[in-house]
């Protein structure tokens, strides 16, 4: 027998809930039902967390976690916001519960948790920033959850930190949900990358856009132009010839975008096309970057390659990085094909003229 069809041609925006395309997919031997299952209980968390953001003032979420004087702070030194606490909370209880997994991951935990055996168990690891751009949550701008899904290696009941530690090519499912104007989960299981807009009158993710495609060409670019100074030679040459315009080698003129929140800036770029870049700098350069690699730039990493795009570190396929830590740090450049070949241009040749040098 053969699958039905699930509703509309790549592009299209013919609605169907999140689950019935999820079904669909499963009908058609892309999802397992496992997979399936899993990614409806992180969609049933992003909808609670996007509750809880939307209360806003009102709800008293807002603001730094911990005591005056006291602000906790991460593994990443970072301190932590009310609503970064609040939405791991979230997803560590929907997913213990949720029988999927073995494992889980947060940008909010120094280690690893194993699903501990009181809870049913699966055969997933589950990676996730639970609150995205979490400094813009107190002046009401865009944040986002993003989460990264890879296979337990057989064998293994009891994951550690090193069973997490997969190369992005062995993503099964990656996805984002960001908060903003309205409440968007963008998804790929590996074939296409798919949006759902929350239905509040429903509760229910609906399918909005099927199959997005990145335009391969941009005048769109993101970075945080405050770095300049700081950056390494190749990010200053590529960056000047963008701002040069049509009186410099690219011959055209450039617009540039920075939310400072990677969901809405990764969104913009999946809806519109451009290029996301958070290169090495002098301040960030002894961590190797700024974003993460497992639970950042993996994830949107698969996610723009799926609508066509790419992603890289400057000088390698992102997806192909081996990880070395969890919280590893990666310099990030992602979005229209074409332009994130250029900015690799860049490196390679800034690496070749310094090799040349030296030799
Ligand atoms: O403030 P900066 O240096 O421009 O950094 C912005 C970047 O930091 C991040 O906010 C980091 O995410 P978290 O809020 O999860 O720590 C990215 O979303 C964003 O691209
Ligand atoms: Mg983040
Ligand atoms: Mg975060």
């Amino acid at each position: 027998m053969t699958a039905p069809a699930t509703p509309g041609p790549a592009g299209s925006t013919t609605s169907c809930s999140l689950t019935r395309f999820l079904i669909e997919e499963q009908r058609a031997g892309r999802v397992g039902p496992d997979l399936r299952l899993l990614i409806e209980v992180v969609a049933r968390a992003c909808k609670s967390i996007s509750i809880a953001v939307g209360k806003g003032a009102l709800g008293g979420v807002l603001g730094d976690a911990g005591t005056p004087g006291a602000a906790s702070v991460n593994i990443q030194g970072e301190a932590q916001k009310k609503l970064d606490v609040i939405a791991n909370d979230v997803l560590l209880e929907a997913n213990a519960w949720g029988g999927h997994l073995a494992g889980l991951a947060s940008e909010e935990m120094d280690h690893s948790m194993p699903i501990p055996d009181v809870y049913p168990r699966g055969n997933y690891l589950l990676l996730f920033d639970p609150l995205d751009g979490s400094s813009n949550i107190d002046v009401n701008i865009s944040v986002g959850t993003i989460f990264s899904v890879l296979r337990c290696p057989e064998g293994v009941t009891t994951p550690g930190d090193e069973h997490f530690l997969q190369p992005g090519t062995a993503q099964v499912a990656a996805g984002y949900c960001t908060y903003g104007p309205n409440t968007t989960l963008v998804l790929t299981v590996g074939h296409g990358t798919h949006a759902f807009t929350l239905d509040r009158e429903i509760g229910s993710f609906m399918l909005t856009t099927r199959g997005m495609r990145i335009p391969e060409e941009t005048r769109e670019f993101a970075v945080n132009m405050s770095n300049q100074r700081h950056w390494q030679p190749p990010m200053q040459a590529y960056i000047a010839d963008l701002l040069a315009g049509t009186t410099g080698p690219r011959g055209k003129d450039f617009n540039m975008r920075w939310v400072a929140s990677m969901v809405a800036d990764v969104h913009r770029i999946l809806t519109r096309g451009g290029i996301f870049s958070y290169p090495l700098d002098a301040k960030c350069e002894a961590k190797g970057g700024k974003l993460r690699l497992m639970y950042e730039a993996n994830p949107m990493s698969f996610l723009v390659e799926q609508a066509g795009g790419a992603a890289s570190t400057g000088r390698a396929r992102m997806m192909e990085v081996q990880p070395s830590g969890l919280h590893q740090r990666v310099p990030v450049f992602l979005g229209s094909r074409a332009e994130v070949e250029a900015a690799v241009g860049y490196h390679l040749e800034h690496d070749r003229a310094a090799a040349a040098a030296v030799g």
